[in-house]
Parts: structure tokens; sequence; C-alpha cells
């Protein structure tokens, strides 16, 4: 496209015109510059109406202003501060071993011959289908504090969250797509996983109400739609609607159990001081559970973003407070914005790894080096140079979101006589940017040593803001620093294990397919054996 139509171009979507901006100095610039996304964003994946409306509407990603500001603070304080960054890791390591379980059925179903799940050829699968039982799992850990129940591994560890929560609604149908693997039963962590999914699948385009093209073609009908659409709601309105009620309801619910327990901490720790001044010297705190905590919520862990944010509600400002559907909204955009990126980037990251032996080599040599010692939040961030190579330079490649929106509030100079209006919609394009031969040497190559200081000379950027994956600017994405995290947790102790290999079933040339973010539309399939077994039968 930018080849054909240059740095800067229009494209019409219904009676709105995009400008798309694919220069990378440009793009820089206007990303930079603009704070705002489009108004009505979110409008143009989906039709929700009433409360779901307004929480949608509340969620960092599409909000603007003071309800942004407040909703992206309480994400860095989660996500991004290094302490609580740090906090997250037994829920990732605890998804990471669980999943790298279920591979090893996989692995052996295949050296079994077929015998496994399914009954037919096991030896390849779909990792990308599969990969989401990992990213929906830790997203749903670390958002919620409660088990999703997405992982399992044959040892019904993820059925631990029982069913004291069936009181919240009930539940909503699985979509049965990736993220899912039909394990646990009733729980909390199952509905909201379930509602999850159910969630997905609607927000994509083939999925989605019929209301959804009327509203964006018509942008002055859209009241009119809206009152349609709640009147006379499709299949597809429905369920949407639906599965956001009861993501709604047991948000709801979980927040009035950690309130709940709260108060009976307090009052036990109360009742325990008056105890303890009657003791004898020192007996003091003799009963404070677990070296000052004690779990609260009713299975909502106290390092979750959500109890983070409920706790960051007591004693906080008027002004800074955030309300219940402000809670309800950027819990669920965290389970939304990264679930599906990072399993997608795993994916790809997979595949590329399995076309390029000589890397995946590589990457062997550095996660065997790492060997069983415990994955520190030091040993991930520093310790995996290579890794980190080659999941930035899949990323480069293979963008999960690779464009990002914004809004112009005010007549921008786009330079060469060229002026975004004010109130224009802006695209800016980065995987355009990502395979610019003057900014990339040999940019449709896979040549992780970009990213490494003895490379970066030779084939690094021009410019290094011409990589932006996770974005430019105050909206840059507040979860990338989690995400690499997940991402290389389940790299090393995947790769530790299996000899991992690109499944003949996958159709090649890769076919995308763009959704809530482009992903390989036939799946990434590989096939798994173990390493150790190899070894073993060397010996
Ligand atoms: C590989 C995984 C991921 C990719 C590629 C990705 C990419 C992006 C991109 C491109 C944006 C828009 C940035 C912009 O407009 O400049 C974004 C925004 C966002 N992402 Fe991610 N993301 C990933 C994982 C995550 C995770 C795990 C979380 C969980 C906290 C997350 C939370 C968010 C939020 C809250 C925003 C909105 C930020 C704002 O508007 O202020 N993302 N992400």
């Amino acid at each position: 496209m930018a080849e054909k139509y240059g740095g800067v171009y229009k494209i019409w979507f219904g009676v709105n015109p995009w400008i798309v901006v694919s220069d990378p100095v440009r793009l820089r610039k206007l990303a930079y510059k603009c704070v705002g996304k489009p108004a009505r964003m979110s409008e143009y994946g989906h039709v929700l109406t009433g409360v779901n409306y307004e929480i949608e509407q509340a969620n960092a990603f599409v909000a603007s202003g003071e309800v942004w500001r407040r909703g992206r603070r309480v994400f860095e304080a989660s996500v991004i501060h290094p302490a609580s960054l740090a906090a997250h890791l037994p829920a990732i390591n605890r998804c990471a071993n669980r999943f790298v379980a279920r591979l090893a059925q996989r692995a052996a179903a295949a050296t079994a011959g077929g015998s496994g799940r399914g009954g037919d050829d096991e030896s390849g699968f779909d990792f990308f289908a599969e990969v989401g039982a990992y990213t929906m799992a830790v997203v749903g850990e670390v958002a919620y504090g409660v088990d999703f129940g997405t992982i399992d591994d044959g040892s019904g560890a993820g059925a631990q969250e029982a069913a004291s929560a069936a009181g919240a609604a009930g539940a909503t149908g699985s979509s049965g797509s990736s993220g899912s693997s039909g394990s646990s039963g009733s729980s909390v962590g199952r509905q909201l996983q379930d509602a999850a999914m159910t969630s997905f699948k609607c927000l994509q385009v083939e999925n989605a109400t019929k209301y959804l093209p009327l509203r964006v073609m018509f942008p002055a009908a859209r009241p009119l739609v809206r009152w349609l659409a709640s009147r006379f709601p499709d299949r597809a309105q429905r369920e949407h609607m639906a599965a956001r009620t009861q993501i709604a309801q047991v948000s709801r619910l979980l927040m009035e159990r950690w309130a709940a327990s709260k108060k009976e901490a307090a009052a036990a720790a109360a009742a325990e001081a008056a105890g303890a001044g009657k003791t004898v010297d020192g007996a003091k705190g003799s009963g404070n559970k677990a070296g000052g905590f004690k779990e609260v919520g009713g299975g909502i862990s106290s390092s979750s973003f959500m109890a983070a944010m409920m706790e960051g509600r007591r004693g906080a400002s008027q002004e800074e407070r955030l309300s219940d559907t402000e809670v309800i909204a950027q819990s669920f955009l965290f389970v939304l914005a990264g679930f599906e990126t990072t399993a997608d980037t795993l994916a790809l990251t997979a595949f590329l790894l399995a076309t390029h032996p000589e890397a995946a080599a590589k990457v062997v040599a550095e996660v065997d080096a790492v060997g069983e010692q415990e994955l520190t939040a030091e040993l991930l961030a520093e310790g995996l140079p290579y890794t980190e190579a080659v999941l930035k330079e899949a990323m480069r490649l293979y963008p999960p979101v690779p464009y990002l929106l914004r809004e112009a509030r005010e007549d921008l100079d786009l330079g060469g006589g060229m002026v975004a209006p004010r109130h224009a919609y802006l695209v800016l394009y980065v995987h355009a940017m990502h395979l610019n031969p003057d900014m990339w040497p040999h940019p449709e190559a896979f040549l992780p040593q970009r990213f490494l200081p003895e490379g970066a000379a030779a084939l690094g950027p021009a410019d290094p803001g011409a990589w932006a994956p996770f974005g430019i600017g105050a909206r840059m994405c507040v979860g990338h620093k989690l995400a690499m995290m997940v991402a290389k947790t389940l790299l090393v102790r995947m790769y530790q294990r299996f000899n991992v290999a690109l499944d003949p079933k996958q159709p090649l040339p890769l076919r995308m397919k763009a959704g809530l973010s482009r992903v390989p539309l036939d799946g990434i399939w590989l096939s798994l054996s173990e390493r150790e077994a190899k070894k073993q039968a060397a010996a």
C-alpha cells in the first residue's frame, strides 16, 4: 500500500475518511503529538448498549482525558513498576509449568503414535490455538487473581477455584476457541474465561452483530442503531451482551467479596491485637498470618491487578478514586489487551524458530544455560539477550497490532502541504514502518542479530524509533514488560524441554488474518518431542 500510495494517503471507511500515515518520520511525530484515540473507536468493533457500553467507554484503551489518566496510572503501578511486576512472576511460572506439562502430553501422544486425545494423527497440533490457554491463564490470574482454569495438564490443578462462587451469574456458553481447553467445571475464573472467550468471538467481524456495519457506515444514525440493537437484538448481539454482563456481574461479586474479607480481616486483626495486649511479652503478632499478609478477597490474590485497584481506592482523593465501572473496565481490558497479542507473538516466534534452525539452536543454547534455576524478573529482563532479540524480530515482522489509531485534536501539519483537519482519524501504520527498506536492511528477512550489539551497526534500524510493536508515545502499550516476561518464561521452559519442529500440516506460505490483532489464518502447526528422550535414545 505504502509503495503504491506513498507515505500518507486517505481511505474511506463508510462515510469517515481515515488518514493513513506510513512514512516513519511523520508517523512517530504524530504518535508523540496525539494522545487522544478516536472518540468512538470502540464502536468500530461492536455495538454495546446500556451499562456494558458505559464500561467499555471507561477502559484505558479507548478513554481520553481524566478517565484515561486514572486507568493508565493503575496499569502502570501494576505492570510497569519492577516490584509489582516481580509479584506476578509466581503466577506466570505456575501457568508456564502447567502449560509445559500439557505440551508434554502432546509429545507423549505423538511418540505413542497417535493414541492420545482426539484419536487421529496427533503428531502435529495448532500451537497458536493451544498457546492461548497459557496466555489466557496468565492474564486471567494476574488481572483478577483467580484461576481461569484454561490449562488442563491432567493434574486437576486447573479446577482449584471451587464452586463456592457458583452464586455468580449463570455460565455463558463457551466459544470453544483458543484459550479454552474444557478443563475445570464451575468457578469464578471459569465463568470469566467463558465470557471473555465469547466476547472475543463476537468481536471478530465475521461473528459480529448485523448492527455493526450499519453503525460504522452511518455514524449520524448511531443513537437509532443502538436503540434498535437494544430493542431487537440479533443472536450475536444477545450473545455478546450476555458475555459482557457476565463479566460485570462476576467482577462485582469479586469486588464485594474483597471488601467483605477486608472488613473481616480488620475485625480479626483488632480482636487479635486486643487479645495480644493481654499476653505476656513479645507474643504480640504471633497470630499474624504469613508475615503480615492474610489472603483476602474470597479468591482474589493480593498481588492481582484487581486487588491493587481495590486497595488503591481506599484513601484515594475523590478525583483519583476509580469508580466500580472503571475497576470492571480496566480488569477486562487487561485480558482483552494481553491474551491474543501475547499468544500471537509466541506462536509466530515458534514458527520463525522452526523455520530458522540456526536461530533455534542459539535459543536452545541460551535457555539450557539458564537450567532449572528460578526465573526471576532480573534474569528474564537481562539474562536472555538472544531470546529477546528473536522476540523483537518476530514482532517486527509480525506485529500483532499493525497500526495505531489516533484522533487529531487540532489541525495537524503533516508536511508537504498536507494538513489533517481537527477531528480527523489517523492510522499510524507501524507494520509498514517495520518493513521499510529505508529503515531496515533486508526488511523481509528474519535476522534477530539486528537487535544485538554485534549486529546493530550492519542490520539495525536507521532510527531506533522504527521498531514500535508496542506503540509509541504516551499511549504506548502499558503491558509491554509483562508481555515480554510472559513470552520469555514460556520460551525458556518449552525450548529447554522439547525439540520443536514445523509440522507438515502447516499451510505455507503463512497467511495472516486481521481481527482484534493480526493472527495466522491457518494457525501455527508444530510437532514436539522430548529432548531428553532423544538424548536417552542416542546414549
Ligand atoms: C505481545 C503482546 C502485546 C502487544 C504486541 C501489545 C501492543 C499494544 C499496542 C500496539 C497498543 C497501542 C499503543 C499505541 O496506541 O501507541 C497497546 C495498548 C495497550 N496495551 Fe498492549 N500489547 C501487548 C500486551 C499487553 C498486555 C499483556 C497488557 C496487560 C496489561 C496490555 C495492555 C495494554 C493497555 C492497557 C493499552 C492501552 C494503553 C493506553 O492507551 O494508554 N498489552 N498494546
